[in-house]
């Protein structure tokens, strides 16, 4: 499986690094707070495992798993959420955690979701924000990494299902897309 990857753009050691430096931030900003950490399904699995033991507060940990479907002529792409959130989010303060903001079309749905329900806040913390992917207007709160326009694996990140599992970043060679 390693040998697919033709070039490593973040290692375990820059990976911890940024679930460090993302968990103090965050331990900062939401002091007296009691968060409700939102893990988005499935790319995100190993990120919030990283960093929810890098925020120092109580927090409740919720998943929600929504899939995309990239359709017809359009462009953009249909979300649809396929696993909901267990609890309440009326009146809670909510972080996103996800892998990677690309077009920003799953994060907009989850806010608008979110803020339906009468979340009273909601931010996100990314471990990639690839901005020049980008269709709609939204950003991230907390960043690990900016990530070229570039389809990345690893790290929770698949190709068809594989490769979630490296615990790094990386591209893959032309070859496996062939
Ligand atoms: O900004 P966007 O263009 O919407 O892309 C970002 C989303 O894409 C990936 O999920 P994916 O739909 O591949 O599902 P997965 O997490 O189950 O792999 C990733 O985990 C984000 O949720
Ligand atoms: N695996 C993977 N999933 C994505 N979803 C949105 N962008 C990406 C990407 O670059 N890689």
């Amino acid at each position: 499986m390693n040998n697919d990857i033709s070039e490593v753009l973040f290692n375990e050691a820059q990976i911890e690094e940024a679930a460090n430096r993302l968990g103090k931030q965050i331990t900062k900003d939401y002091e007296g707070q009691k968060p409700l950490v939102l893990s988005v399904l499935k790319g995100a699995y190993l990120w919030t495992a990283d960093v929810i033991r890098k925020i120092d507060l109580y927090v409740d940990l919720e998943f929600i798993k929504i899939s995309s479907y990239h359709g017809g002529v359009s462009s953009s792409n249909e979300i649809a959420l396929v696993t909901d959130v267990q609890s309440d989010v009326k009146g809670r303060d909510i972080l996103i955690l996800e892998d990677i903001v690309d077009t920003g079309q799953s994060l907009q749905f989850l806010e608008d979701l979110l803020l339906s329900r009468g979340a009273n806040s909601v931010r996100v913390a990314t471990l990639l924000d690839k901005k020049e992917g980008r269709k709609v207007d939204i950003k991230a709160d907390y960043v690990g990494f900016d990530v070229r326009n570039e389809f990345v694996v690893g790290y929770g990140l698949d190709y068809k299902g594989l490769y979630r599992n490296l615990p790094y970043v990386g591209i893959l060679k032309q070859e496996i897309y062939s």
